[in-house]
């Protein structure tokens, strides 16, 4: 690959116009957008208008203008970019807050079964908060198995298979349909977490009859820092799940403020308090740039973008952990070295930013949407040369940040 294949690449890039909305600082090449998506150019200006005129001038006169119903209208707007309708996706809270209700309502569902079954080496979170949940359900376990022996660890006592869907670290993306249907055949509902695979991979729980489903809208959605996460509930199991964390917006009749909890309808039950509408407001437009987005030139740059680091990576010596087959991985990627970190601090005092995922591998998000091939070969070119040169053995690029 030349410099010249990926301007020639660019030119019959159809998703190549997007570049422009958003606002990326000159000399950077943002190979973190798995992490936290860039800034689109229309956020800043939403942000304004929320603070100066709605809130600043419409005060409270604006929750009846368009805010009180904000979480449903987001969640309509990720519904088909997870294949969900519309009534099936709400906004709001964290995906880890999500996480513990989706979990506790599961084991509640199925009072018979007491274990929910995960995979070790899931992203944190995940795993500390069924470990929470589990905890607030008598008799409830949580079973932790390596990806190997996940299908022996279902039995007529799992509740629940939580799962996500593309690995944080190497990028491996589990078979959503097959999958769900091994739950399923167990006699366990299916709990997905997106966050990695949203706008970043094309995705169907229709056809994939999964149950549930959490995600992050602040990485391939570029929703912001702390954006509101979505949650998913098949339609067919809205009425019997309950949340456990039955705050007043979930009630049928928030503003009848009757002492007792009866949830609402439909996703609305999901809700707990008062939605953030400030970072509301800046994943609504956010989540605008999605519409009319052909999601198959989507995955061809994606695997374009993985091909070009795939060749760097491998004339640089690196061994690459994500999956070579494009259906079997989402779209960042991953190389192991002992020496990732100081690699990845040499890259970013080169303008290329990607990330550290301890203890040893550099993580670098291919987010089509705002990168150019010919970014992402100029990122390939430094990896080389830092590798080459040895430039990474700085004793510079060893001194470790909090936040990695
Ligand atoms: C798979 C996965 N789940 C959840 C989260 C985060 O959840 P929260 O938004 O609650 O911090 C992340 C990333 O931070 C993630 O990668
Ligand atoms: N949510 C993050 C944060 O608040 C600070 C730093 C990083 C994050 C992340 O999103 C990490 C990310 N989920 C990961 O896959 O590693």
């Amino acid at each position: 690959m030349t410099r010249e294949d990926a301007r020639a690449l660019d030119a019959a890039d159809p998703i190549a116009p997007f570049r422009d909305r958003f606002a990326l600082p000159d000399g950077v090449i943002y190979l973190d957008g798995n992490s936290l998506g860039a800034l689109p150019r229309s956020v800043p200006v939403a942000l304004a208008d929320a603070a100066q005129r709605q809130w600043g001038t419409r005060l409270i006169r604006s929750w009846n203008e368009g805010w009180i119903d904000v979480p449903q209208r987001l969640g309509a707007k990720i519904a088909p970019l997870i294949g969900a309708a519309a009534d099936e996706v709400i906004v709001g809270d964290t995906t880890s807050t999500h996480l513990f209700k989706a979990i506790v309502a599961a084991l509640r569902h199925h009072s018979g079964r007491r274990t929910v079954v995960s995979e070790a080496g899931n992203f944190p979170t995940d795993l500390h908060i069924a470990e929470g949940a589990v905890a607030c359900v008598p008799g409830a376990r949580l079973k932790v198995v390596e990806r190997a022996a996940l299908a022996d660890a279902l039995d007529d006592d799992t509740a629940l298979l939580l799962l996500t869907h593309v690995h944080y670290k190497t990028s491996e993306r589990f078979d959503l349909a097959g999958w769900t249907a091994r739950a399923h055949a167990a006699g366990a509902l299916m709990l997905w977490d997106f966050s990695h695979s949203v706008g970043a991979v094309r995705l169907d729980v229709t056809a994939a009859e999964a149950d549930m489903a959490v995600g992050c809208t602040y990485k391939f959605l570029n929703g912001g820092p702390g954006a509101p996460a979505f949650l998913y509930v098949a339609r067919r199991h809205q009425a019997a799940l309950a949340n456990p964390i039955s705050g007043w917006m979930g009630h049928a009749e928030p503003f009848a403020f009757q002492d007792g909890y009866r949830p609402a309808d439909g996703m609305k039950r999901w809700l707990v308090g008062t939605p953030s509408i400030l970072a509301m407001a800046s994943l609504e437009v956010a989540l605008d740039l999605w519409t009319g987005i052909d999601e198959d030139a989507l995955a061809t740059k994606s695997a374009a973008l993985f091909a070009i680091l795939a060749q760097a990576g491998a004339a640089a010596g690196l061994s690459c952990v994500s999956p070579a087959d494009p259906a079997a991985r989402g779209s960042h990627i991953s190389f192991r070295a002992p020496y990732a970190y100081a690699l990845t601090q040499a890259l970013i005092a080169r303008g290329v930013i990607g990330d550290f995922r301890d203890p040893d591998i550099l993580r670098l998000g291919l987010t089509p949407l705002y990168l150019s091939h010919e970014d992402v070969w100029q990122a390939g070119e430094h990896l080389r040369a830092i590798v080459a040169t040895e430039e990474w053995r700085d004793p510079a690029f060893s001194t470790r940040n909090a936040v990695t």
